[in-house]
């Protein structure tokens, strides 16, 4: 930045930044040093308006919160929005602890919301973002959860390309871990995806954590264990849900299967930009293990991925089952990792929570030439991360025409909600 530019900036201030300028120059300096002094401080004062102007944004964004949290926490940052929420970190003022506040204000969010915050609320699993606390306002809900710092599962594979077997497989078994506590709580996540498995830290050593329960699925008695909601992100979605069947938690391992495929390969394993064609894609189960990159990888884990990807869900690997996987057991935890997800219902867990609690689009990595040596150039998120009914209707003629390979035939479906097309939350669960 010249003199010129850096006069502009001065220009913009106040009087009295203008004086603590020329008072250093007049003081101590030979013009030409002068100029340079003046444009340090013209960019410390470039950096101040800035600063201002965050704060400003800041403040601004501050009047959303309710005066107990202002009170507790400081707003740092917004980290990003969602559908119908906003995540901002937040630092409590006492203990200086980072938390990441997901705040909803919108009636139709607050649904789903309420289904997020009711199934957080149960779950205490070192691979499951913790809610910490919860507060609530006439017109909005704030929780405040565990901040994770190091980015989601679908950045690292779009930055680093694909993983190695062993990489992958410790990818897996904490989200299996993960699975296998929420199903045995009878919740199913149904929208599982590298977009919702987020690194507890940067480091190479982190966790992942499960997070985004706006979709989840909890029962309400053990018999209750099928589900008919269409709902999910396209490319994740599992072929009886394609088909308008009633599905069980298998569709979150398909998921799971559709993971492990991107972890491995740096793709999708079913991929269209037309949905009706993805969707048919998905329903035959068809997918690519045999171009060059699958070659270098073993037979196992080969085997997890069909495995995991059967259209048929009674004959699909259970989360169980994927953790007791030839290919999962060969590559060892790290003692590090070797932590306990504990319920409410586990003992500790829920009374740990208790007092805590009382005390405080769909994307696409698609690439025609992906590798594993490195990322592909045209790797990218796709805008929309929910499957929407009026999706599926059109498959209905081609489905009756053509039937559904590997699922039992039963009819289709009536989807209550598929003609107003409406958001996620106001689903029949
Ligand atoms: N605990 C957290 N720590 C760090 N980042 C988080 C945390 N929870 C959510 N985020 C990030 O905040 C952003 C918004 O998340 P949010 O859950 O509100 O919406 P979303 O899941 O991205 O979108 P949608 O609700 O439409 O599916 C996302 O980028 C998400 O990764």
């Amino acid at each position: 930045m010249g003199c010129v530019e850096s006069k502009k900036i001065i220009e913009n201030v106040t009087n009295s930044d203008i004086k603590t300028v020329y008072h250093i120059e007049d003081a101590f300096f030979e013009k030409e040093v002068k100029c340079e002094l003046r444009v340090t401080e013209a960019a410390n004062l470039a950096e101040k308006i800035k600063l201002d102007r965050q704060i400003n944004k800041n403040n601004k964004y501050k009047t959303k919160y309710d005066a107990r949290i202002l009170a507790k926490y400081d707003v740092l940052a917004l980290i990003g929005k969602g559908t119908f929420s906003m995540v901002a970190r937040v630092e409590n003022k006492q203990t200086k602890q980072p938390y990441a506040i997901k705040i909803i204000e919108s009636e139709e969010g607050r649904e789903a919301f309420e289904v997020e915050l009711a199934i957080l609320r149960r779950v205490k699993c070192p691979y499951i973002v913790q809610l910490i606390e919860v507060f609530e306002s006439v017109d909005k809900i704030y929780m405040v959860m565990e901040l994770a710092t190091g980015g989601d599962l679908f950045d690292k594979v779009q930055s680093r390309g694909p993983f190695s077997e062993k990489e992958a497989v410790n990818v897996l078994k904490m989200v299996l871990e993960g699975v296998k506590y929420l199903h045995n709580l009878g919740i199913t996540h149904r929208n599982l995806k590298p977009d919702n498995l987020l690194y507890y830290h940067p480091g190479s050593d982190s966790k992942l954590m499960i997070t985004d329960f706006g979709l989840a699925h909890s029962r309400r008695s053990a018999d209750d264990i099928l589900m008919q909601t269409i709902c999910g992100t396209p490319e994740y979605v599992a072929p009886e849900m394609v088909a308008r069947q009633p599905y069980t938690n298998a569709v979150d391992l398909w998921a799971v299967g559709v993971i492990t495929y991107i972890l491995l390969r740096g793709d999708f394993p079913f991929f269209d930009e037309d949905r009706i064609r993805l969707y048919k894609k998905i329903l035959r189960g068809k997918y690519s293990l045999s171009d060059e990159v699958w070659v270098e990888v073993s037979e196992n884990g080969r085997d997890f991925v069909r495995q995991a990807l059967q259209v048929d869900p009674t004959l699909r690997l259970t989360a169980v089952e994927a953790l007791r996987h030839q290919w999962i057991l060969a590559t060892h935890q790290s003692p590090k990792r070797k932590q306990v997800c504990r319920s409410e219902s586990s003992g500790g867990g829920g009374e740990s929570w208790s007092r805590r609690s009382s005390a405080h689009s769909s994307r696409s990595l698609r690439s025609s030439h992906s590798s594993r040596s490195g990322p592909s150039s045209s790797t990218r998120r796709p805008p929309s991360a929910r499957v929407l009914p009026h999706h599926l209707e059109s498959l209905e003629g081609a489905l009756s025409m053509h039937g559904t390979p590997g699922i039992p035939p039963t009819p289709l479906l009536h989807h209550p909600c598929s003609t107003r097309h409406p958001p996620h939350s106001s689903w029949e669960r």
